[in-house]
């Protein structure tokens, strides 16, 4: 057996458990088919570490995550926890782990899967041909910048303060450039640089570097174009890169491409090959519990764990096999299914994904 990495579960709330479950499944299976050997270890993180340990990220929690090679995170956040102050929301732990663990690059694929294009909103010859990235930064911008509440001259104001520095933006933009290197070769840069200060910093630090990279073609997208672009010539970008919230927003527009939410997989990555990885979707206190949540986009997540941090490529495309084999069959959770009467539930879409995965 290939020696064993050590894989923080951070299951989080709402729908987490559920799709986490699943992906722990496909650990277990690869285990079986390839040798290899995962050392699993659970910890409280969000919504559920907040009832229990009064805060959204435990010590405990963390120092697990920083012993490991990976870790896999559900979901976090709910109703119940909506009204807590700043300290005390589950996502604040979200975004406590991402900057704790360094991890500012967030990796978010979406590939159409051609059986699927039935799925989408979007007219199947709008979609031919999309497989794209957004690689979004993830420890910078808004949602970072510091917050307050003031009494102004019309009463209570609210501030939220977007900073970013050249080198946030350089260490991103570098990695877009060399993934988009791996890929097409195109690289679709979006900012809103005809107003935001952070924005014209982030176009002059991508000008700057961009001769560095003269193989790959550089188109710079203000924000608003970008959200039309991405429904009206989906298959004509390649590799977005762009800022924290602008990706945050841009991807889960992306994954309608796709279908669903619940197919979009991510990674986040610091310098090294430690990695996060997550569903880009949250934690669904709509379906919550009912068993029906599309556990696919969290085991892709497990797919790129194992191509991004742990080099087993193999691995990563038998699960990837396995799902587009599964989805091929016509097996369909909710979300995905034009006939919604015959969707499977999470176990089932989940089981189905295992036994489908072989070398
Ligand atoms: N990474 C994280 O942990 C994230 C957490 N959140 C948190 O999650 C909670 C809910 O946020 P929402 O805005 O409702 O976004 P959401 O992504 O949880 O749900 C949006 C819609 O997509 C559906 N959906 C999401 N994942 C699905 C799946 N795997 N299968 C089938 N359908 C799925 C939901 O049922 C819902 O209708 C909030 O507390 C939010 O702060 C939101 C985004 C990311
Ligand atoms: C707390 C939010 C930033 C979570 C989210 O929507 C995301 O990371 O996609
Ligand atoms: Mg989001």
């Amino acid at each position: 057996m290939a020696d064993v990495k050590k894989i923080a579960v951070i299951a989080g709330d709402g729908i987490g458990p559920e799709v986490i479950a699943e992906a722990e499944k496909v650990l277990k299976k690869t285990e079986e088919v390839f040798g290899y050997g995962f050392e699993t270890e659970h910890g409280l993180f969000g919504g559920i570490a907040i009832d229990e340990k009064g805060t959204p990220l435990p010590q405990e929690t963390l120092d697990l995550c920083k012993k490991a090679d990976a870790v896999l995170l559900g979901a976090v956040g709910g109703p119940k926890w909506d009204n807590n102050s700043k300290e005390l929301r589950p996502e604040t732990g979200l975004l406590g782990i991402r900057k704790a663990l360094g991890l500012f690059s967030n990796i978010r694929p979406a590939v159409i899967f051609d059986c699927l294009k039935d799925a989408s909103t979007l007219k199947p010859e709008v979609l031919e041909g999309t497989d794209l990235i957004v690689v979004r930064e993830l420890t910078g911008g808004i949602y970072f910048g510091e917050k307050l509440r003031r009494e102004g001259a019309h009463g209570e104001e609210a501030v939220d303060t977007c900073v970013y520095n050249v080198q946030e933006v350089e260490r991103i933009v570098r990695q877009a450039f060399e993934i988009a290197r791996t890929r097409r070769k195109k690289l679709a840069s979006v900012d809103k640089a005809n107003v935001l200060e952070t924005s014209r910093l982030w176009r002059e630090t991508v000008n700057r570097i961009a001769p560095d990279y003269p193989d790959v073609e550089l188109e710079h997208v203000l924000v608003d174009n970008c959200a039309m672009q991405l429904l009206r010539r989906p298959s004509s970008f390649d590799v977005i890169v762009t800022e924290n919230m602008f990706g945050d927003i841009l991807s889960d527009e992306a994954a309608m491409l796709t279908g669903s939410i619940g197919m979009l997989s991510s990674a986040s990555l610091g310098e090294g090959a430690f990695g996060l990885y997550e569903p880009v979707h949250g934690s669904a206190p709509d379906i919550a519990g009912q068993g029906v949540a599309n556990p696919i986009a969290t085991i892709l997540s497990v797919a790129l764990m194992f191509r991004l941090t742990f080099g087993y490529h193999d691995a990563a495309e038998a699960i990837e096999r396995a799902v587009k084999e599964v989805l091929d069959a016509g097996h369909r959770t909710g979300d995905i299914a034009v006939d919604k009467s015959k969707a499977i539930g999470t176990t089932a879409m989940g089981d189905l994904i295992v036994n489908a995965i072989r070398k």
